[in-house]
């Protein structure tokens, strides 16, 4: 790959370089919920802070661990994951925050994607519309196990990805709303859990380069819930879902190990 750093193996976006990330890394959206992520580590230090990409690294049981943030939506998280690969990362554990979509997830929930629809423009320009984007199933069944664990309520399914937050939150205000209902509607019937943004780019991503991702979230309220008139619980506190990705990244350490 062509570097564009202007310095021999220095990552042009992340101003990371080889030995600066462990394989293992955890990928928030805010840059600001890296510190929070770095203070599970043992030893954490702040490697690099450019534009939306904070990068913290430590250990975790011993075992080089990193968190680097992606920004919002699939061009930054793309270019995240690809120069994280190019330092030798393989394993992706996105914390995200999501809206709730079907009826039984609430605010406060966590939930684990299996898979993201790619109604985003990133995933495009890696792979045919008609390649899903699946979550890696090992990292996946690791982040169920991780809420079970801690005893989270969760739900594992589908996620939406977009690119336009607003889109999702007020389709009316779109000149193409009719577009974007129907499709909306269409998700809703097939049990879609959540929407977030980030997802379906990381996930295809990770399957043109052979690495492992997967994604939790804390669903922040449910847009569908507010619709229907049932409560709506909103919160912003990422903390459960943010220890149910280091949870998983401790069982999948085990497991690598073995
Ligand atoms: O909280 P993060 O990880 O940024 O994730 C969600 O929040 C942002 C939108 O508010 C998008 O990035 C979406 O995917
Ligand atoms: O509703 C939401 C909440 C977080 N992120 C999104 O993309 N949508």
């Amino acid at each position: 790959m062509q570097n564009y750093s202007g310095e021999e193996g220095l990552q042009y976006h992340l101003q990371i370089r080889k030995g600066d990330v462990g394989r293992y890394v955890i990928l928030p959206g805010d840059p600001k919920r890296c510190k929070k992520i770095a203070a599970y580590f043992e030893n954490p230090v702040l490697v690099a802070d450019s534009r939306e990409f904070v990068t913290y690294t430590g250990t975790l049981d011993g075992v080089k661990v990193s968190v680097t943030s992606t920004g919002i939506g699939g061009p930054s998280a793309s270019i995240a994951m690809e120069e994280l690969i190019q330092c030798g990362a393989d394993t992706f554990i996105r914390v995200g925050t999501c809206g709730g979509m079907a009826l039984d997830v609430e605010g406060g929930d966590i939930v684990v994607a299996t898979g993201a629809i790619r109604a985003e423009g990133t995933s495009k320009e890696y792979a045919p519309i008609e390649f899903p984007a699946v979550a890696d199933l090992t990292v996946t069944n690791a982040l169920v196990q991780a809420a079970k664990n801690l005893g989270k309520k969760w739900h594992a399914g589908v996620v939406q990805c977009k690119d336009s937050f607003y889109g999702q939150h007020d389709p009316e205000q779109m000149p193409v709303g009719d577009e974007l209902l129907k499709k909306w509607d269409a998700w809703m019937k097939l049990g879609c859990k959540a929407s977030e943004m980030e997802s379906a780019a990381l996930f295809i991503v990770a399957s043109a380069r052979g690495v492992r991702a997967g994604s939790d979230f804390l669903v922040m309220g449910n847009q569908e819930r507010v619709k229907r008139g049932m409560e709506n619980h909103i919160t912003h506190d990422t903390e459960g879902a943010i220890q149910v990705a280091i949870e998983a990244l401790r069982i999948l350490i085990r497991e690598d190990q073995k």
